[in-house]
């Protein structure tokens, strides 16, 4: 039985060649992932992953979880891309909100702002924390700056030796800034393996070591991967939503809808959409090619972009998630005078009210020339999280070689990197702004 059930309904109707069609396509390139004969097969390390995962190194992840716990209030996890975002989107999508945990886990270089991590450092001075830094080159600015910072901080709180204690590094097996300084320091390493490129790393330490520290069952969510996996070894479109996801949002895009926006009905799912978008934009955009992909969150952007997407200009299509099964809901009450004019709902529960916004939107925005996927998703769980993760990994491949691009590189994301380095006066530079 499939654990993400996909429905085409309001996508079918705007396409001129029903995604079936391109099985044969769908093979080839099936064929091309699994002998790893594609461009940039060097990089599918991910595609068994879940199977084949290193026992000693689960072990590993699931001690230092523990310690991490016991000696901290707060562990900071250090990372920019593919380095935090599968973690992010983890902890958002299982974490009940407003709940307070034992263990605080909060992030640290995804972007330069010197006044978040002022902020940080100040939130720190009077915390017990851990550090988990996470970078598979090593080399990247955000990261190491947030890291030479904590670190210090660190030290300077509790000392050398039990600094050295506290801090997880998640890199290179032999490679880089933070493989020498971690080596250097005697820090407890964990390898992102060199076959498995940053925004594939979710079920690799990089995602691991966060979610287990939270306290979040990463056994479970292998065992959805897992499954996930054995599922979509299947090349056939009907019994691979993955592929069958990817074929479609292909279609769709050679019709000239250049966007795709996914879309969410619960807050748990906004920074899914956030891993979801570098999955999909760093493995897609290139060559002059690629679906842009954007996001929403419903119906709070129903109250925003909405209006575009129902009117503006008609080159986007919609994937919407639906969560089966919220675990707590809100039932409307009912009120004598009713001067709220809610009387209607009452007795109604919120999520059934949530349920019949994402249908009338559906059939609005298909009105409006808006082609609509649905996936189903069961619930909030880390089976469904794992599994959730690699159908979009295994779909993004597939997408990106049907448009016949290297789905494992991004050589685009140098560019600006040239540019802050020579106006920063990094050494090596200085060529490039003459
Ligand atoms: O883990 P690293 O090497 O620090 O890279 C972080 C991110 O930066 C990029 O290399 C470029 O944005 C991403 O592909 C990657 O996820």
């Amino acid at each position: 039985m499939a654990h993400i059930n996909i429905v085409l309904d309001d996508a079918r109707s705007f396409l001129s060649e029903q995604p079936e069609k391109l099985q044969k396509r769908v093979n080839e390139v099936h064929e091309m992932i699994h002998n790893k004969t594609g461009k940039g097969s060097d990089f599918l390390g991910w595609l068994d992953l879940p199977e084949n995962y290193p026992k000693d190194e689960f072990e590993r992840v699931l001690k230092s979880a523990d310690k991490i716990r016991n000696d901290s209030d707060v562990l900071v996890v250090i990372g920019i891309g593919g380095s935090y975002l599968g973690s992010k989107a983890g902890l958002e999508f299982l974490n009940e909100p407003f709940k307070q945990k034992k263990l605080e886990v909060v992030f640290a270089g995804h972007q330069m702002s010197g006044s978040y991590l002022n902020h940080l450092v100040s939130y720190l001075k009077d915390k017990k924390f851990s550090i988990n830094v996470i970078s598979k080159s090593g080399t990247t600015t955000e990261p190491a700056v947030a890291f030479r910072v904590l670190k210090k901080l660190l030290e300077e709180q509790v000392g050398l030796v039990e600094a050295r204690k506290r801090i997880y590094a998640t890199t290179d097996k032999a490679r880089g800034a933070l493989y020498s300084l971690s080596k250097e320091e005697g820090y407890e390493m964990f390898i992102i393996p060199d076959d498995i490129g940053g925004r594939y790393s979710v079920l690799t330490p990089v995602g691991l070591l966060p979610l287990a520290a939270d306290g979040i069952d990463v056994k479970e969510m292998l065992k959805g991967a897992h499954d996930a996996q054995l599922r979509f070894s299947n090349p056939k479109l009907e019994e691979n939503e993955a592929y069958l996801y990817a074929a479609t949002r292909y279609l769709l895009y050679k019709k000239g809808y250049k966007i795709e926006m996914l879309v969410g009905y619960e807050p748990n799912l906004l920074y899914v959409n956030e891993w979801w978008k570098q999955l999909f934009g760093e493995s897609e955009g290139k060559e002059n090619k690629g679906l842009f992909v954007a996001s929403a969150g419903f119906s709070t952007d129903l109250h925003s972009l909405g209006q575009y997407i129902q009117e503006g200009e008609r080159h986007l299509f919609e994937t919407v998630i639906k969560v089966e099964n919220t675990t707590l809901d809100t039932i409307i009450p009912s009120v004598k005078n009713d001067l709220d004019q809610l009387n209607y709902l009452a007795g109604k529960t919120l999520s059934y009210v949530n349920s019949q916004a994402l249908k009338g939107t559906m059939m609005a925005h298909k009105d409006g020339l808006v082609p609509n996927m649905l996936l189903s998703i069961p619930s909030f769980d880390s089976y469904t999280f794992g599994y959730l993760v690699y159908f979009f990994e295994k779909a993004c491949a597939m997408s990106a070689y049907l448009i016949e691009v290297n789905p494992f590189n991004q050589p685009g994301v140098e560019a600006y990197k040239k540019n802050m380095f020579a106006l920063l006066g990094k050494k090596g530079y200085e060529h490039v702004l003459k």
